[in-house]
């Protein structure tokens, strides 16, 4: 059982028997992220001081402006992980490709593979807005000594074997799942070391809030606009109060600790959506499901969604257990009803 202010080294260590004759390969790699935070942590606080905000003149595999804090986050996690040779290969959204990871000798002694959003909620490190940091690890499915192939980043969530987030925000915190529950811990600035502040978070099972970009209301399928009606009628416990900072990790945070739902509908301008499955919704839909919460592209679990792209993107609703299954059965009755006029459109 966590003991409240253990420290994260302390926890790891401790929670090492959840995985009885384990090489302690997994706790080293979570150590490693650790340390990689605080250096991220480090010069995230120092944007605006120095000369690390605005664009860093690229765009990424997603077309995306990279932002010089993406750049640096990126490079620093890679850094961190290739120097403890902890991994055999790391998937990055500011990465076209996968990275093979050697070892010294030029071996690929490793087992898991790490696929990361090393920066979350871009649009809001200029203006002082909390961002994150996202990460998904998995067993590799290819043989050990073998170089690492596409398919070990290809597996559906399911088959991960620990996620997190980092959130940079008022505190800086890590929370993440082996699953086997969902631990947060805030880094003391002044002593460099996480604190287990937040034992066995679990998503309030009800919420009142909910989290969705109504800039591209017009663009919605009907079952989200319905949902959106319906948060927003006056009855019962409704309405419900809307929340959007622009930062996927801070929204999803805010609604573990309250209760609420978070939504990145597919849209005319984005059909499959905005978020990348492999290193966005996997690793939230993990800690959220280990939370007690759902998560799903509206119709099926986000976990069991088998994966053919590194950047593929997906539909999100994710949250508490009852709001995510309302918005689901609005979106599941406006397909009834498309697919019944499209049925009594062509049999005419
Ligand atoms: O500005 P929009 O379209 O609402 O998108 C905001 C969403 O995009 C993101 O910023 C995408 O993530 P990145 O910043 O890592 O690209 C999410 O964090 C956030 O929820
Ligand atoms: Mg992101
Ligand atoms: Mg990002």
């Amino acid at each position: 059982m966590p003991k409240p202010n253990q420290t994260l080294g302390e926890f790891i260590i401790e929670n090492q028997a959840d995985f009885p004759g384990s090489s302690g390969e997994l706790s080293r790699l979570i150590n490693s992220i650790r340390l990689a935070a605080k250096v991220v942590n480090h010069e995230v606080n120092k944007a605006g001081l120095v000369d690390i905000i605005g664009a860093y003149g690229e765009r990424n595999v997603q077309g995306e402006e990279q932002q010089k804090l993406d750049v640096m986050a990126n490079k620093k996690f890679i850094q961190t992980l290739t120097n403890r040779e902890i991994v055999c290969g790391i998937a990055s959204e500011e990465e076209d490709d996968f990275i093979r990871i050697e070892g010294h000798n030029g071996d690929d002694k490793n087992k898991y593979v790490l696929l990361m959003d090393p920066l979350d909620g871009s649009s809001n490190i200029d203006v002082n807005v909390s961002v994150g940091t996202i990460f998904s690890i998995y067993q590799r499915v290819t043989p050990i000594g073998t170089p690492v192939q596409m398919e070990d980043f290809l597996q559906p969530g399911n088959k991960q074997v620990a996620a997190g987030y980092i959130i940079y925000g008022t505190s800086t915190m890590l929370v993440y799942t082996t699953g086997h529950g969902v631990n947060g811990f805030t880094l003391n600035p002044a002593l460099g070391s996480w604190y287990l502040s937040h034992p066995n978070m679990k998503y309030p099972e009800n919420g009142r809030i909910y989290s969705i970009n109504e800039g591209n209301y017009v663009h919605f399928p009907q079952g989200v606009k319905d949902y959106i009606k319906y948060c927003q009628e006056e009855k019962d416990d409704r309405p419900y109060t809307s929340r959007y900072i622009g930062s996927m990790v801070s929204d999803i945070h805010r609604n573990m600790i309250k209760g609420g739902i978070f939504m990145y509908p597919q849209f005319s301008k984005a059909p499959s959506g905005k978020l990348r499955l492999l290193y966005e919704c996997n690793p939230i839909a993990f800690i959220t499901e280990q939370a007690g919460g759902k998560a799903s592209d509206g119709f099926q679990r986000i976990l069991d969604i088998v994966p053919n792209e590194l950047h593929q993107r997906s539909p999100f609703f994710c949250g508490s257990k009852k709001m995510v299954e309302k918005a689901e059965n609005f979106m599941r009755k406006s397909a009834e009803r498309t697919d019944y006029q499209s049925f009594s459109f062509s049999s005419k």
